[in-house]
């Protein structure tokens, strides 16, 4: 059996707004085994940053366990969190907005080694970062430019570069490609599958568009509305989507390699607010197969085999009633 890294048990994120409690992440479960990628996908605001951050508790949680090892990092003190802190880190969309301006390439690179104490001697540290410069493939002569010199790849590679610095045994990766041109996602998403295998890295991969999550995740988790409505290995979801949402998200992108041809769904009306949301199925709004008990429960995300996660009254058996 594959051992779990990550296990994350009834996660729920609530913020106090004006207007009401806003739901997040309202009771999310999932789990992540070394060495794999978890892909959380699904429209803006349905979570998935709020998810992300706070797995690593950059963010409080605000009921739920994060079992990171075998151990509960919600129960972790200020110490054992700096200790945990280097084992988690984070890569985030804009590479622009995530470095700060005024250090140069080595100096943010060298941030996380200063800020832990890890070198004495300067002449050490500085070795240490033209070796993981090297790594994420930036060139040396760049180590003292900044970061408005350099395009949006380059700077992405320090954000990795920086979150690789203390050797993490896993990294959220929150849409790391999303503000980068087309033609250099992929060398960055190559890069962070290199890095993987290279150092057994454990991800979990954050975005909106899940024809990029296509590409890099072992599992996906589909969320709407703060809830995880599927979770499934990579083929099996593209095959045969269970949930009518990820059907919908599904129907929307090509998929090379599996052979099949879907409908378009079109989604119609719009995602409701996460505001004191109502009890039953968050989708019941937009969904074709509705029925009077969807409105009523909220589904749990149930185990339909073969280790596929899915939160539908009807899984398995869905019958169109409306369009
Ligand atoms: N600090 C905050 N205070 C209040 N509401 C917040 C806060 N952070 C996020 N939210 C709200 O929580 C919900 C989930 O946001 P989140 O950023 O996690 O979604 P997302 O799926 O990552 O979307 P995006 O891709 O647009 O960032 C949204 O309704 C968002 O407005």
């Amino acid at each position: 059996m594959q051992e779990r890294l990550l296990e994350v048990r009834n996660l729920k994120k609530y913020f106090s707004t004006k207007k009401g409690l806003l739901h997040a992440v309202d009771d999310v479960n999932f789990f992540i085994n070394k060495g794999e990628t978890l892909g959380l996908a699904g429209e803006s605001g349905c979570g998935k940053s709020t998810t992300g951050r706070v797995v690593l508790r950059l963010l409080e949680a605000t009921e739920g366990e994060i079992i990171f090892e075998g151990k509960d990092i919600r129960a972790f003190n200020k110490d054992q969190m700096r200790v945990m802190r280097k084992e988690m880190q984070i890569v985030f969309q804009d590479p622009f907005a995530s470095l700060n301006p005024r250090l140069s390439v080595s100096e943010i690179i060298a941030e996380p080694l200063v800020v832990n104490k890890v070198y004495k001697d300067k002449i050490e540290m500085r070795k240490h970062v033209s070796k993981l410069m090297e790594t994420v493939g930036l060139a040396e002569r760049l180590i003292n430019t900044y970061p408005h010199e350099l395009d949006g790849g380059r700077r992405q590679r320090i954000g990795i570069a920086r979150a690789l610095a203390l050797n993490p045994k896993f990294i959220v990766q929150d849409e790391p490609v999303s503000a980068l041109d087309v033609s250099i996602q992929a060398q960055i998403l190559n890069l962070m599958d290199d890095l993987q295998k290279e150092f057994g890295l454990t991800y979990m991969f954050i975005s909106h568009d899940l024809s990029v999550v296509k590409h890099v995740s072992d599992r996906i988790a589909v969320m709407y509305l703060g809830k995880i409505v599927e979770l499934s290995d990579y083929t099996s979801m593209f095959k045969d989507p269970k949930h009518p949402y990820t059907q919908a998200l599904l129907s929307a992108i090509p998929v090379p390699r599996i052979d099949v041809t879907r409908e378009r769904i079109i989604l119609e009306g719009d995602v409701p607010s996460p505001i004191n949301p109502p009890e039953g199925c968050r989708f019941y709004g937009r969904c074709r197969y509705r029925q009077d008990i969807c409105k009523e429960q909220t589904p749990e995300l149930k185990d339909v085999g073969d280790l596929r996660f899915v939160a539908c009254h009807f899984t398995n058996n869905l019958k169109e009633t409306s369009k």
